[in-house]
Parts: C-alpha cells; structure tokens; sequence
C-alpha cells in the first residue's frame, strides 16, 4: 500500500481554507500514486479551537466539512482529523477523531484515547477519551490508528509518567494473527515544537516501530497558531527503526511511501541544528501569526540593541524586507551609538527607518506631573516614561498604517519583570519571548552566518535599557551567563532554590534574590502578548501561577 503524509498548515476555524487544502493535498498524492493519504490530527478545523469546541455552531460546520471532504474525495482513501459530537452524555460533548474515509462517506473512526492535559495541553476539558481501540481493515491491510497522545505514552518522553493504558499495546493485541500483511501503525498529530523535540519524536517512534516491528508513520501539523510553532517533520519508519519518508520541517509537505517495499535505503534521521530550527520556527511562527490575524506588515523599535536587532531579522525573513518598517526613538539617555547601530542594522536588512524625537514628549510629561512630583528624586517613574511614550508612538503609527507592532523582550527579561508595564511590553506578539538572552545572542550570530546582518557593535555593546544616564542590565541583575542556567532551571525545571544553588555553585541568596524577582512578576506576564513557545516551558498557558501570592523560593 502506497501512503502519502500530507504535511498542512491549517489555520483555527477556516473551514473553508482547511477543506481546499485537504482536497488539494489529495489529490496531488492521488496522483504521485497514493492509495490512502493521511491528515493531521483535527486538520479540518486546526488545532487546537479550544473553547470553540464548546460552539454547537463549530462542531457542526466542523462535521459538515468531513462530510464535504468524504464526498470529494470519493476516488481515493483518506485518513483525516476532525471533531465531531460525542453522542455519549458525559458532560464532555465532542469527540477528537481519526475519520477514514472510503467511496464517499466516512467507513471508520478511531477516537483519540489519551487526552493529553499537561503544559499547553488541555484536551480533557473538551473531548470524551476512547473508550477502546480498533484495527481497521483498508483494501484487506490491516491497519492500526491512533491519534497523537495515543503513540506518546513512552519513557522516553515522560521520564516519571506514565498514563495507565496503552492504546499501542491493546492495538497490537488485537492484530490478526492470521494475517502475513506488515503491520502498520499510523499516528495522526498535531505535535508541537520544541528545541529537541524533532529528536525526542523521532527516537520514540523509531522504538515504537521495533517494539511492535511494525511501519511507524506520523503525519503532523505545520504551522503557527498563536503560541503552539508545529514543525511539522512528519515521518514514516521501518519495522527496523529505519526512516523511510520524511518531510521537511516547518513547510507543508507531502511525501509517500510504500509498506510493502522494502528495498528503499534506510536514510537516518535527519540531524537537526537547533539553532537553525529555533530561528526557522521563529520565523514561521510570527508569519502565521501576523498573516492568520490578517495582517501583512510589522513595526519594530530599534534602539540599536540586540534584542530589537533580532526581531527586525527575523521579521524581515518572515515578511520581506519592504514590509518591515524599523523606528527609532532616542532619548537623551540614549548613547550616540544606538542611533547608528539601528540605522546600519535597517540598512544592512533594506528595512525602512524612521526616526521619531521623544524628548519634547517627554519634557511635556514631567512638566505635568511636576505638581505632584515635585520634592521626589528622579527614578523608575521617570524612567518608565521613556518606554510608554514609545509604546504609544508604536501604537499610533500601527492604527494609522494597520502594521502590527512586533515586542521584543526576550524570555529572562519576562521572567524576571524587568521590562515596562504598558511601555516596552507593547504590541501584538512576543517574538522572542521564550529566547534567553545568552540564546539571542546565539541566534544573532546565526543571522551573521554569511554577512554581518546584525551589526558586530549591537553584539558586543553591554546589554542596557538606557533609561538614565550610564545604566547596564548588571546594575539590576547578575550577568546573563549566570542569570539564565537559574531561570531555565527554576522557571522550566521547576528546580529548588537550594537544589540550583548546589548543582550550579551558585551562592544561595542570590539564587533566592533571582527567583522572588520570578515570582514577583507574574503580573506582568500575564498582561503580556502571546510568547512563540521555542522550549518545553514557555510562558503562556502552558505555565500557569496565580498572582497574588506570598510564596517561600
Ligand atoms: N501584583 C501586581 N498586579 C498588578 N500590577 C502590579 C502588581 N505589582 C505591581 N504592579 C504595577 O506595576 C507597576 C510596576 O511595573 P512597571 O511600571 O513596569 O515598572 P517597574 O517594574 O518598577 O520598572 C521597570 C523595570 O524594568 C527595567 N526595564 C524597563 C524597560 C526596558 C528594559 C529592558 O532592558 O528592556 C528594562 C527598568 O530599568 C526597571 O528596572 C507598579 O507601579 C504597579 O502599578
Ligand atoms: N531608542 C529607542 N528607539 C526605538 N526603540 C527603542 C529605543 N529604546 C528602546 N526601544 C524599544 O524598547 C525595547 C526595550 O529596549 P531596551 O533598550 O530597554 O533594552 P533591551 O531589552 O535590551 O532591548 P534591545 O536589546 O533591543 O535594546 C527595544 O527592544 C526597542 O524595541
Ligand atoms: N496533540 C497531542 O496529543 C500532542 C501531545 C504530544 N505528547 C506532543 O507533544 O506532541
């Protein structure tokens, strides 16, 4: 049996879009030769709607696009992720489905069983699990169907947890003994990025596949939908371990292969440098994001530093040049380089620049709130002014000429709250607000890969937010080499203060120090744009504490 994995992005809730897409794919795997071609867990409706699974209205144009997709499709066989009513009254309404579709309707349905709930997940507030497994019968092949989280119930992914059932096992204990066809697992996902997780999905299902010595294939989502970058990297294995088909990473794909042949060579997996995915998911997800908000051009501030330096790069990948549009907004803390540096970056990129004067702005604020302030010594509030008045230029200059304002604080800043309430925290996306500043830097130097984009001063300069005269991030917080092993271990390990102070050598009231500033700042994450998730723990829903709290680090 020939079967194609058609690699979509699809966008949440585009109906319409999702079903061309679908009939497309088909029917250029039709004719590369495909017997049955697999979709994308959910891929008519995208995933994941979330509370739009709660919408009668959803669920049933949702349904009537299988249905649509069912009839279309009639000259072929299709495996295809949908939502459909559950019709079991639990209180959970809807049910997330593998739906094969044979000579014009939908001959089977493989509902997803282990619905995952950790991190961004939260598929047990919508869905009713499986209740069993089924192997179905396609041209007299066996085959077993399973749906995302169904295939992950691994070791290997979850060190300490394990759900109680294994829907793999209980499909491999029904396969016909009697049949000499190849056993065939396929997994429909909707698996999303993470550094490492291209190597950690590939290492389980190589296993999977020698376990059960069955073909393995995944077909997974590509594309950006707010937060959740999927990579796509949708693969097929051997009942060796061996790759046999694999597709690109973050672009729609489709690639096929035979279950039957097995003189193809097994090609390894392809090694992935995750920088270079880091950046090509950076990429992706802010595209999506913009262009499924119906936007096409972005705003950045460039104050010359690192941080503005590598969204406009990576804006300017994501949009062209000719829709990127760079402003800088010096102050009189503002060092004479800054303005060049931010000039020669736009250039370097064939950004347009423009440069707007906040000091007679900010003169007109002090001298408002000289009556009330007067008496008092400058400091934050005077500092703060600086950021919120570019904020609101950079808002301004979006309703006028539609262009979403792009944020560019990194995730150490976020994690420790040292960026500005209504100020620098602007705008409709949090690029780079899962990347640590020592990992910026890592990516900036992979933008200079061939020609220096970003220029060498913005790299090297002390990291500042230059809102009075001479200051450095250092005044405020321990270098980045320090400060980032804690937050990576606090903020995504969960680590103690006293278990990172020992494993890192570092003295245990500065850990301490670090981490109230975390805990402190929750406010402002949570008043925060949506963050692109680059790593296992982003901030975003994925990592939820409450505020007001009084908590011993
Ligand atoms: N629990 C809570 N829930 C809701 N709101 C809460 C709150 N606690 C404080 N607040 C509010 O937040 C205010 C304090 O926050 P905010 O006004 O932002 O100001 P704040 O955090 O005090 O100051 C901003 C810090 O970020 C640094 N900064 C600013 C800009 C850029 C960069 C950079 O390097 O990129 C760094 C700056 O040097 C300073 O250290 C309080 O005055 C209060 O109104
Ligand atoms: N002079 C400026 N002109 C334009 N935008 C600015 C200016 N200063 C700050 N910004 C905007 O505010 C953000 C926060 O900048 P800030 O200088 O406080 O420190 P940062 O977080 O280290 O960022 P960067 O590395 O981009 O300077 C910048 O990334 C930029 O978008
Ligand atoms: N959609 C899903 O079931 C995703 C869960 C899976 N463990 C993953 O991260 O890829």
């Amino acid at each position: 049996m020939k079967i194609a994995l058609a690699q979509i992005n699809p966008t949440i809730g585009d109906f319409s879009g999702n079903l061309k897409k679908i009939l497309d794919f088909t029917r250029r795997a039709v004719d590369a030769g495909a017997d049955l071609t697999v979709f994308p867990e959910l891929a008519v409706c995208g995933y994941l709607p979330a509370d739009f699974l709660e919408k009668d209205v959803f669920i049933a144009r949702a349904s009537e696009t299988l249905a649509k997709i069912a009839e279309q499709t009639a000259y072929t066989s299709v495996l295809c992720g949908a939502v459909l009513p559950s019709g079991v009254i639990t209180g959970k309404h809807v049910r997330n489905v593998a739906a094969l579709l044979t000579e014009g309707r939908v001959s089977f349905l493989q509902q997803k069983m282990l619905l995952p709930f950790y991190d961004v997940f939260d598929e047990q507030r919508y869905f009713e699990p499986a209740q069993q497994q089924t192997i179905v019968t396609l041209k007299g092949q066996p085959i077993a169907i399973t749906v995302c989280e169904d295939a992950w119930n691994d070791k290997l992914y979850w060190p300490r947890r394990f759900y109680p059932v294994d829907p793999v096992g209980e499909l491999m204990k029904k396969w016909p003994q009697q049949s000499d066809a190849p056993r065939i697992i396929l997994n429909i996902s909707a698996s999303p990025y993470w550094k490492e997780k291209r190597q950690v999905r590939s290492e389980m299902l190589a296993a999977l596949a020698c376990r059960h010595h069955a073909v393995v294939a995944m077909c997974n989502q590509v594309g950006g939908n707010d937060s959740l970058l999927f990579d796509g990297t949708s693969i097929a294995f051997d009942p060796e371990g061996c790759v046999i088909a694999q597709a690109k990473s973050f672009e729609e794909d489709l690639v096929l292969f035979d279950t039957a042949d097995r003189s193809t060579p097994c090609v390894p997996v392809a090694q992935d440098d995750e920088v270079a995915g880091a950046w090509q998911a950076l990429v992706m997800g802010t595209r999506d994001y913009v262009r499924k908000c119906g936007f096409s051009k972005v705003l950045v501030g460039l104050s010359g530093g690192i941080d503005s330096a590598l969204v406009a790069a990576i804006a300017t990948e994501a949009f062209g040049a000719d829709n990127v549009i760079g402003i800088g907004m010096p102050s009189e803390f503002s060092s004479s380089h800054s303005v060049e540096d931010a000039r020669a970056l736009a250039q370097n990129l064939g950004i347009r620049f423009e440069l707007l004067a906040i000091r007679e702005i900010y003169d007109q604020f002090t001298k408002v709130l000289h009556p009330l302030f007067q008496g008092t010594s400058f400091g934050l509030a005077e500092e703060n002014i600086q950021p919120r008045i570019r904020g609101t230029l950079l808002m301004a200059l979006s309703n006028k000429f539609g262009a979403l304002v792009l944020t560019t604080g990194n995730k150490s800043e976020m994690a420790v709250g040292y960026c500005t309430l209504y100020g620098d925290m602007v705008g409709g996306l949090a690029v780079i607000g899962d990347v640590a500043k020592t990992s910026v830097y890592e990516l900036s130097r992979y933008v200079n890969r061939e020609r220096e984009i970003i220029p060498v001063a913005t790299i090297e300069k002390p990291p500042s937010a230059e809102l009075r005269p001479g200051q450095l991030d250092t005044d405020s917080l321990p270098p980045y080499d320090i400060l980032d092993p804690i937050l990576e271990a606090y903020v995504e390990r969960y680590e103690s203060a006293e278990q990172i102070a020992r494993t890192q050598g570092v003295d245990r009231s500065l850990v301490e120090q670090v981490l109230r500033l975390v805990e402190r700042s929750e406010y402002k994450r949570q008043q925060a744009a949506p963050v692109l998730k680059v790593t296992r723990k982003s901030f975003g829903n994925g990592r939820r504490f409450p505020i007001a709290v009084k908590v011993q680090v």
